[in-house]
């Protein structure tokens, strides 16, 4: 075994920087003489097994919020692995989205591409190198069927590649979890990886290209049995983060994948863009102590502990046992809550929450009664609400639609539900600009109603996520809806001659000026999602527009 050697001074070592374990010295003094350069380098965790989570990330010092946790390059990208029947779908050589049918095509492998000349055709890392493989099938499609040409199936050949191209990466690919305890021949998943992936991919391309192997002596893939095409399905299901720029990508990174999932996670996370590498940069969300485990979130924040659960479980395989998810109140949220359904002399104005929320079975408790409910009854409840949320949400809905939607939602749910949550979310989006709610149109009422929605959204988000590390993109919008619905209000009252002074104003104009920069802290990290690139000019503008109103009415805000 090569012995290791000092980062100071080249001579043999045996001391390891404890923090990161990856550079070594001789003595205790070399290893503070380097501090100064490897401090920026050094790992701010270690990697440990544990019984309940397998691998995972230890802090191995006190970090804040901000501080730079992982910073790396994908092992492998790809177009996301889900089946499009119809619709748009990615380009192999970008992954932007295309209309199959009118697209042109790859000059190498004919799969639909977005232009014949996508740099991203020829190049290996992207498409260049599955192209030779995609063009061993000799028949062509007239059209662009969705069933012929498979975007994707597309990541898992990439996963393939790396067995010749670059053996390291592959290795260190092939470590990932892929539970295929979870996924045997009986399960849905394994059909569907077999029918969709294996079966597509051996039928079309592997057959054509163990003849010509055959024929040339020259071997492209090692391994291209079934069992090792599930498991690289079981990895990517189960270890890729998603990228949503203007294109659907799924990444495999080296150390990333390593983080666990908590319902309230420590770590926000961001991709550079595709010029970039889609580097990602993991950053602390909120302060971390030595020795706390590093997280993130695998399911969405906005869901209740029911619907996040059954999606971690059907997805990565386990069950989650997070302080939220424990927690009936969800950290004090009642996102899951409902109200008490008791009826004529049972009636009360208490919530119903889970029992044991981890419990599949729980039982539903009324916080001020003995009205009970089973957990399959609030099930079919939240389903049917979820159903009409969902139909009403499709339609192209109207300030009336929702405004009768969510009067009949609160019969049932906590104001703070998660379905009620993207009611309103809608609503204060849709006050101040649909037709007869204009700024011109819009009651005083109902202004100051989609302020108060506002802060009542905000209130929600700080609890489910303290970081803003998973709801930066939900939290911009209403902070800058807040700003417009003061912003309406002053300019109103300013007009009636209600001036600066008057205490109301002056906290319309406190919070105007709040709700703008907290809007921006919140959206620091999105600046390459084209949703926050967008949400991000308008609150610029925004700035521009309070700050022009202050100085024409020569307001003093350090006064405010
Ligand atoms: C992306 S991998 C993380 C790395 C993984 N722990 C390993 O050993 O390779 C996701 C898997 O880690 C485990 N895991 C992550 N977070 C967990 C948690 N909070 N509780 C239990 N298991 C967890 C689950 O097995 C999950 O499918």
């Amino acid at each position: 075994m090569a012995e290791n050697k000092c980062a100071e001074c080249d001579k043999p070592a045996e001391l390891k920087c404890s923090a990161c374990k990856l550079v070594s010295y001789c003595c205790k003094d070399h290893q503070k003489k380097h501090w100064k350069s490897h401090k920026t380098l050094c790992r701010p965790f270690e990697i440990t097994t544990t019984k309940e989570v397998g691998k995972c990330l230890v802090a191995t010092r006190d970090l804040s919020p901000g501080d730079v946790i992982i910073s790396e390059l994908p092992l492998v990208y790809g177009p996301r692995p889900h089946m499009v029947e119809e619709g748009p779908v990615p380009c192999p050589g970008c992954c932007r989205l295309i209309i199959c049918e009118n697209s042109p095509r790859c000059p190498g492998c004919d799969f639909p591409v977005c232009h014949p000349r996508c740099p991203g055709l020829k190049d290996m890392e992207k498409h260049g190198h599955e192209c030779l493989i995609l063009s061993l099938r000799e028949i062509r499609a007239i059209n662009g069927l969705h069933d012929f040409y498979r975007q994707d199936t597309l990541l898992a050949l990439r996963c393939l590649l790396l067995q010749k191209k670059n053996p390291k990466k592959f290795a260190q690919l092939m470590e990932m979890e892929a539970h295929l305890d979870k996924r045997g021949p009986d399960t849905e998943i394994y059909k569907q990886v077999q029918e969709r992936t294996f079966d597509y991919l051996d039928d079309a391309f592997f057959t054509p290209l163990k003849v010509l192997q055959a024929r040339t002596g020259k071997e492209v893939l090692q391994d291209i049995s079934k069992e090792t095409v599930h498991k690289i399905c079981g990895i990517i299901d189960v270890n890729a983060l998603e990228i949503n720029q203007d294109a659907e990508i799924s990444v495999l990174y080296p150390t990333a994948y390593l983080m666990e999932h908590d319902c309230l996670c420590n770590t926000v996370h961001s991709f550079d863009t595709e010029e970039n590498g889609y580097k990602i940069t993991v950053r602390a969300a909120l302060p971390i102590k030595k020795g706390d485990h590093i997280s993130t979130m695998y399911t969405h924040a906005l869901w209740g502990t029911q619907a996040r659960r059954e999606h971690l479980k059907e997805t990565k395989y386990f069950s989650c046992t997070c302080k939220r998810c424990k927690d009936p109140t969800e950290m004090g949220s009642y996102l899951s809550a409902l109200r008490c359904l008791g009826t004529g002399v049972d009636s009360c104005d208490g919530y119903q929450l889970p029992a044991d929320p981890t419990d599949d079975n729980t039982q539903w408790l009324c916080n001020k009664c003995d009205i009970k409910l089973t957990n399959s009854e609030v099930s079919y409840l939240i389903n049917q609400i979820g159903e009409e949320v969902d139909h009403v949400q499709l339609s192209s809905p109207t300030v009336k639609d929702l405004d009768n939607l969510l009067s009949k939602m609160l019969t049932f749910l906590h104001p703070n539900h998660y379905h009620v949550y993207s009611v309103k979310h809608s609503l204060v989006q849709l006050y101040g600009y649909q037709q007869g709610y204009t700024p011109s149109q819009i009651s005083d009422d109902t202004v100051l109603k989609k302020a108060a929605m506002c802060r009542e959204l905000l209130e929600v988000t700080r609890k489910i996520d303290p970081g803003n590390s998973r709801l930066p993109l939900y939290s911009g919008v209403v902070y800058h809806e807040l700003y417009l619905a003061n912003m309406i209000m002053i300019k109103r009252k300013w007009d009636l001659g209600i001036k600066s002074k008057v205490k109301s104003m002056l906290a319309m104009i406190k919070e105007c000026q709040e709700s703008l920069s907290q809007a921006s802290e919140v959206l620091k990290y999105e600046t390459t999602t084209p949703a926050g690139d967008k949400l991000l000019n308008l609150i610029a503008s925004s700035k521009r527009e309070f700050q022009n109103w202050v100085e024409r009415n020569k307001i003093d805000l350090t006064k405010v």
